[in-house]
């Protein structure tokens, strides 16, 4: 995904600090790159920082940190909210519904991703959260690089969700988003294999990649990202786009 055509898929791994396994970031971050070593075509090449808690200096200071980590390994590194610490120092931002429309206030959200797009570096990624079926259709006229939508199902991640949307209407969206789909919220193995035979480009995850040790940590991204990739090749088909 470094270049604007997305051909990623597979497990998108969100950082959700403080980390709910007790670990420090750089070792948790350390146990979701262990994907890696399965080989980065067959491995999640995304990682997510999410850092509600940090004020701006903080997240800053940790996607500073986690960058080269990031990098080193030949992954992604997306910053949750944050576009200034995104342009610093990684390789894109996700943002949601209300972090758009806090930042572009009355303007139209076209107008301001063009304004992102010429001040970000070359292959920034923009991903956007999506909820229902209107927003993934706003979205489709949007310049981002994908779309999140969900929760597929209840979260314990999020306290202030939205209604969860189920499998069958994900797979809707996965055919009318031209952007191709994250599915989030609730996913496990089970879950994401669903998505992926919904038609997901990835299935984004917090909970399900916690562990106590940085080895428990890799363990379940490792597992989970092979799973998930068995189940986008047996299809044999490309992701939504
Ligand atoms: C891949 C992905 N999809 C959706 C979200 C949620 O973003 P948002 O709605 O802005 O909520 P917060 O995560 O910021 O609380 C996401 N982070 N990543
Ligand atoms: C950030 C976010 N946005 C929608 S659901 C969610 C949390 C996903 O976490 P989990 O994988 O633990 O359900
Ligand atoms: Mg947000």
């Amino acid at each position: 995904m470094r270049a604007r055509v997305p051909a990623w898929r597979g497990l998108y791994a969100i950082l959700d600090l403080p980390h709910a396994g007790g670990l420090e970031p750089a070792a948790a971050l350390a146990g979701l790159l262990g994907v890696m070593e399965i080989g980065p075509e067959k491995a999640p090449t995304i990682v997510q920082l999410r850092a509600k808690h940090a004020d701006a200096a903080e997240r800053g200071r940790l996607a500073r940190e986690l960058a080269p980590m990031v990098r080193a390994a030949g992954a992604l590194l997306i910053v949750d909210d944050d576009v200034e610490a995104a342009m610093a120092a990684a390789d894109g931002v996700h943002l949601g519904q209300e972090d758009m429309a806090e930042r572009t206030g009355d303007r139209p959200w076209t107008e301001w991703l063009a304004e992102l797009r010429r001040a970000a570096p070359p292959g920034f990624l923009i991903g956007l959260s999506t909820h229902t079926r209107a927003q993934v259709e706003h979205a489709a006229g949007l310049d981002v690089d994908y779309i999140g939508f969900g929760p597929i199902l209840r979260t314990r991640s999020k306290l202030a969700q939205e209604p969860a949307v189920g499998f069958e209407e994900l797979e809707t969206v996965c055919t009318v988003s031209p952007h191709p789909v994250v599915a989030i919220g609730g996913l496990g193995a089970e879950e994401a294999l669903r998505c992926a035979r919904a038609g997901a480009a990835g299935a984004a995850m917090i909970g399900a990649l916690v562990g106590a040790t940085e080895a428990e940590v890799r363990a379940r991204a490792t597992t989970l990202a092979t799973a998930l990739r068995h189940a986008i090749d047996a299809l044999g088909q490309p992701p939504s786009r």
